[in-house]
């Protein structure tokens, strides 16, 4: 066994609370948000994690995130690499769209095949693959490293970023990737073999 891999969603954004497509765009955590991102330091904490380094996106919702988490953690000078390859999915011309009034323009199912299949990007936009074929090489080349050499890192993204991260990880098939989601602000821990597999994998959700 290697170190410890955190992977947490940002919390509720501004909108994801308006059900509005975000995509890159750069929008603020909600005040629910904030808590959602405490309450995922409050269960790393009780679970004595601390951490050697921190990654997060260009984007302002998963950066405030991931300063929450280091602040309860009593880290908050922790050494945290921004990149956009993180960033979320580039949900296209979708982006700012009433997710809602989406599904009443285009239908349910087309709109589920944009936000879940793996390999339709939506107009203008990126696949879940487009979005793993920057996520993972970043993962494999900045962040694993760290990892394999008994680290414990913290990587504080988004919802599509870290499914396409998970994926990938985990070995899991693109037909099956339609069935993951992941829950605003609850930490997801992985301990890493020496070859990099998973070892093992715990959810820190509410009780
Ligand atoms: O970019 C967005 O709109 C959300 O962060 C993720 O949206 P999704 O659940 O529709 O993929």
């Amino acid at each position: 066994m290697t170190g410890t891999l955190v992977l947490i969603r940002h919390g509720q954004s501004d909108w994801n609370l308006k059900n509005l497509f975000t995509g890159w765009r750069d929008v603020e955590l909600t005040e629910t948000g904030r808590i959602e991102a405490l309450a995922g330091g409050q269960r790393l904490k009780a679970k004595g994690l601390k951490f050697d380094i921190a990654f997060t996106s260009a984007l302002k919702r998963a950066q405030n995130t991931c300063q929450i988490v280091l602040d309860e953690l009593g880290q908050s000078g922790l050494e945290t690499v921004r990149n956009e390859a993180l960033n979320e999915r580039d949900y296209g011309d979708l982006s700012g769209l009433n997710k809602d009034d989406a599904r009443a323009k285009w239908g349910e199912e087309q709109v589920y095949i944009w936000r879940r299949s793996y390999d339709v990007p939506p107009p203008g936009g990126e696949s879940l693959k487009d979005t793993g074929a920057r996520v993972w090489p970043y993962y494999i080349h900045e962040v694993q490293p760290h990892v394999l050499r008994g680290q414990t890192v913290l990587v504080a993204a988004h919802g599509n970023s870290l499914r396409a991260l998970i994926m990938a990880l985990e070995g899991i098939a693109g037909p099956d990737i339609v069935n993951l989601e992941l829950a605003t602000g609850v930490p997801i821990v992985y301990r890493l073999n020496a070859d990099s597999t998973v070892a093992s994998k715990e959810i820190l959700a509410a009780v």
